[in-house]
């Protein structure tokens, strides 16, 4: 059975952030994703971290002053100085906050020249922090149009480029299900890339148990597929309190 964490920046928001992380302990979560931890001192959500005893799994690599602009920017040509600053400011966040992996995000480009960007600034940050993992993650075009990383199959090719044993695929049910129309055959196809996972429903990103997917299936998948990683729950909870959106885990 996996082990799930929650994202607390989509799970728990009908809360002040840092109350999020008491809530999600006492859901039974033993980890956390936090996708922008920039906002707040590190030291403030390390500290709330340590006192309910969670883990952190995951960040993104957006830049530092994240406010709605680009998702991003690694395949995003001429800003490469930009990048590596970034990556060595989210890295010192690393330090302290100890996430599992880093995602980092791509922005809106396409073509061969954004591919090429990625490529290179994929291989800078694995060669920059070669003891972090990072992962990148395909983002389907209903939610993120123009994102460069917009398809599995696109992702894989990247990896093979890469080459970097420290940069791997993150597996988001809700995006594999929108963009390739069948979650368990993406799983099926590229389960041996990924290094994470995350979980939502389609079309509309609420809680497992609503939408077209078949999760029970997708669970026993994951541990057929034997990925022993988090499983972490990324999904816009259907009603005013997360706590009543948590009947798809399979010990509730
Ligand atoms: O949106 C997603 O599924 C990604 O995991 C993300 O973090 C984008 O910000
Ligand atoms: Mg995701």
């Amino acid at each position: 059975m996996p082990k799930f964490a929650a994202n607390i920046s989509l799970l728990f928001a009908e809360l002040p952030y840092l109350d999020r992380f008491q809530a999600a302990a006492e859901a039974g979560f033993e980890a956390v994703e936090i996708l922008f931890p920039y906002e707040i001192a590190a030291r403030d959500t390390r500290r709330a971290l340590v006192a309910n005893g969670l883990e952190l799994v995951l960040i993104n690599a957006p830049p530092p002053n994240y406010t709605g602009g680009q998702p991003g920017f690694a395949a995003v040509p001429g800003e490469e100085a930009r990048f590596q600053r970034d990556i060595t400011r989210v890295m010192r966040y690393v330090e302290q906050l100890r996430p599992g992996i880093v995602h980092i995000m791509a922005g809106y480009e396409q073509g061969a020249q954004a591919q090429e960007t990625f490529v290179r600034n994929l291989q800078w940050a694995a060669d920059h922090a070669p003891k972090q993992q990072f992962t990148i993650e395909p983002l389907n075009p209903v939610a993120q149009p123009d994102y460069f990383l917009n398809d599995y199959d696109l992702a894989a090719e990247v990896l093979d480029q890469v080459a970097r044993p420290n940069v791997g695929l993150q597996y988001d049910t809700y995006h594999a299900e929108v963009i390739h129309g069948d979650a368990l055959d993406v799983w099926e196809r590229f389960h041996s890339r990924a290094v994470h996972v995350q979980i939502g429903a389609a079309p509309d990103r609420s809680e497992p148990g609503r939408g077209t997917m078949d999760f029970p299936a997708l669970f026993q998948a994951f541990d057929d597929a034997g990925y022993s990683g988090w499983v972490s729950a990324e999904y816009k909870p259907s009603k005013p309190r997360t706590v009543d959106t948590l009947g798809w885990r399979p010990s509730d």
